[in-house]
């Protein structure tokens, strides 16, 4: 289990690199993220999440008290967007306590690479479509309270600041 990152950290900011071969570090990252994404609760974990500037995201959607559906995404692209829209509360595991509405296209097709090397096309539609286009969003240093309105980023911004000074003391 890795520490999870809160913003200000210039990491969630940052563009993350393409991974060049799937090997065991790559399988000891996606095992390491799914591990926290478990534990923290999530749905999604981007690896720069945990600080890691690499291009890989895992997923797992399943209800609770199902069998787990793990996903692993490395060097995911989104090929298709439909043109319909969606509005979904969302929060991320990097700000902590926040949800807020944001319009998303409803429908994506996702490329990437799985743990076996296979390169897979993937069409998401309603909560995978939301988690999905939230984690890439991660791996470009894209945060969802972007897609808010100046005025309500600005308050969440603030808000994590005063948050850093108190803990800075
Ligand atoms: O911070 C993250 O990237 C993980 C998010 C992904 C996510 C956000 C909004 C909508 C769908 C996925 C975490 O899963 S936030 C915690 C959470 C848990 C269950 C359902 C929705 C959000
Ligand atoms: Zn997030």
């Amino acid at each position: 289990i890795r520490p999870i990152l809160v913003i200000p950290d210039a990491r969630l900011r940052a563009v993350a690199d393409p991974i060049d071969s799937v090997d065991e570090d790559i399988k000891t990252l996606a095992k390491d993220m799914l591990e926290t994404m478990y534990d923290a609760p999530g749905i999604g974990l981007a690896a720069p999440q945990i600080g890691v500037m690499k291009r890989i995201v895992v997923m797992d959607l399943a209800p609770e008290g199902e069998p787990a559906a793990p996903l692993v995404l490395i060097n995911p692209e989104i090929l298709k967007v439909s043109e319909e829209t969606a509005v979904t509360e969302e929060g991320c595991l990097s700000i902590p306590e926040l949800y807020y509405d944001v319009e998303r296209p409803a429908e994506v097709t996702v490329r990437y690479t799985d743990l076996d090397g296979n390169i897979v096309e993937l069409e998401a539609k309603e909560r995978l479509a939301v988690c999905v286009q939230h984690e890439l969003d991660h791996l470009d240093g894209v945060l969802y309270i972007d897609y808010l309105s100046r005025l309500k980023r600005d308050r969440v911004i603030k808000k994590f600041d005063k948050a850093a000074k108190r803990a800075a003391g």
